[in-house]
C-alpha cells in the first residue's frame, strides 16, 4: 500500500465574490483508504467536493494529482484524471435498467461501440468483484431497485470506469439499518480494490466505523485530519461544533501536514 497521497490539496482557498468559503485548505486522500470529509451544516464540505470535481474551480492553491500538479477546470477534467463524485441523488436513470445505467454515455470505448454482451458482462463482473450480491438481475430497471441497490449501482458504476479516487457524497442518508451495512461493506472494498475512497458524511457511527482517516473542515478551514484510531466519537463532535478538540485540534496547515505524516498502521 502506498505511502504517498493519490490526491493532495494544499493551502486552497475558495470565494464566491465577497463570500470566502475555503480558506487555505490541506486535505490528503490515500490509495487504498476510506477519508471521511465531515464538518457541520455550512463548514464548505460541498463546496470542496465541487473543487475536487471540476464543478468550480479553486481560486488559489495547489491541487494535486499522484504528486503532479493539475489543473480541474470541468468535471472531464477530473474524471480524465480518474476522479468520480456520486451524489447524493445518484445520477441514475429510472426508466433504464443496470447494465444501461452502468454504461451510460460510455457506450462506446476507444471509438469501439461495445455490445450488449460485452456490457452485460462487465457490469456482472464488476459487481462480483465488489461481492455484491443483493442485485438479482443486472437486467432489472432501476425503478424497481431499493435504495441501497441504487447506491450500490451508483458505486459499482465508479470502479467500472477504473476510478482512482471516488467521492461518496451522504451514500447512506436515505438508507436503514441493514442497507447502511450493505453500503458500508461496499465502501470498504472499494477501498481495498485500491481506491482511494473520500466519504461524506454527518453520521459518526458510518464514519467511525469505515474511514481509515478522519477530516474535519470548520467553518471553510480544515480543523483536523486524525487517524480513525487516535479519536472518539465525543472529540470528533467537539471538533465539528468548536473546531477544536483538546490537543486534537489543528488549525495550521503545518499541524495538519505532521497528522498526515503516515498512512494508518
Ligand atoms: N454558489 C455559492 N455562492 C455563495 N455562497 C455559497 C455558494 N455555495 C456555497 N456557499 C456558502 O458556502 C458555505 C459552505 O457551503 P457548503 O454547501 O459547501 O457547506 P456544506 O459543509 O456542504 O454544508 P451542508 O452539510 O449543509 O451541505 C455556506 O455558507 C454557503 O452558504
Amino acid at each position: 500500500m502506498s505511502d504517498d497521497p493519490i490526491l493532495e490539496l494544499q493551502g486552497v482557498n475558495k470565494s464566491f465574490g465577497p463570500v470566502d468559503v475555503l480558506h487555505g485548505v490541506d486535505f490528503k486522500v490515500y490509495p487504498g483508504q476510506v477519508t471521511a470529509l465531515i464538518g457541520d451544516n455550512g463548514a464548505g464540505k460541498s463546496t470542496m467536493v465541487k473543487c475536487i470535481g471540476g464543478t468550480y474551480t479553486i481560486d488559489s492553491g495547489t491541487f494535486l494529482f499522484e504528486g503532479r500538479p493539475v489543473t480541474v477546470h470541468s468535471p472531464r477534467d477530473a474524471s480524465e484524471l480518474g476522479i468520480e463524485i456520486v451524489y447524493q441523488d445518484l445520477a441514475l436513470c429510472d426508466n433504464l435498467d443496470i447494465v444501461q445505467n452502468m454504461f451510460l454515455g460510455r457506450e462506446r470505448v476507444n471509438g469501439v461501440t461495445l455490445n450488449e454482451i460485452s456490457m452485460e458482462k462487465a457490469a456482472q463482473d464488476t459487481l462480483k468483484s465488489l461481492s455484491v450480491r443483493t442485485v438479482k438481475s443486472v437486467r432489472q430497471r432501476v425503478s424497481s431497485l431499493s435504495g441501497g441497490q441504487r447506491q450500490t449501482v451508483a458505486i459499482a458504476k465508479s470502479v467500472l470506469w477504473n476510478s482512482k479516487v471516488v467521492l461518496l457524497d451522504e451514500p447512506t442518508a436515505a438508507l436503514g439499518v441493514a442497507q447502511t451495512a450493505q453500503v458500508l461493506r461496499l465502501v470498504r472494498r472499494l477501498a481495498d480494490q485500491g481506491v482511494g475512497v473520500v466519504l461524506i458524511s454527518h453520521n459518526m457511527n458510518d464514519v467511525l466505523e469505515v474511514a481509515d482517516w478522519i477530516a474535519t473542515l470548520y467553518l471553510g478551514r480544515m480543523a483536523a485530519i486524525v487517524k480513525r484510531s487516535d479519536v472518539t466519537q465525543t472529540q470528533l463532535v467537539e471538533l465539528i461544533t468548536t473546531g477544536r478538540s483538546g490537543d486534537i485540534g489543528m488549525t495550521t496547515s503545518a499541524a495538519t501536514t505532521s497528522a498526515q505524516g503516515g498512512t494508518p498502521q
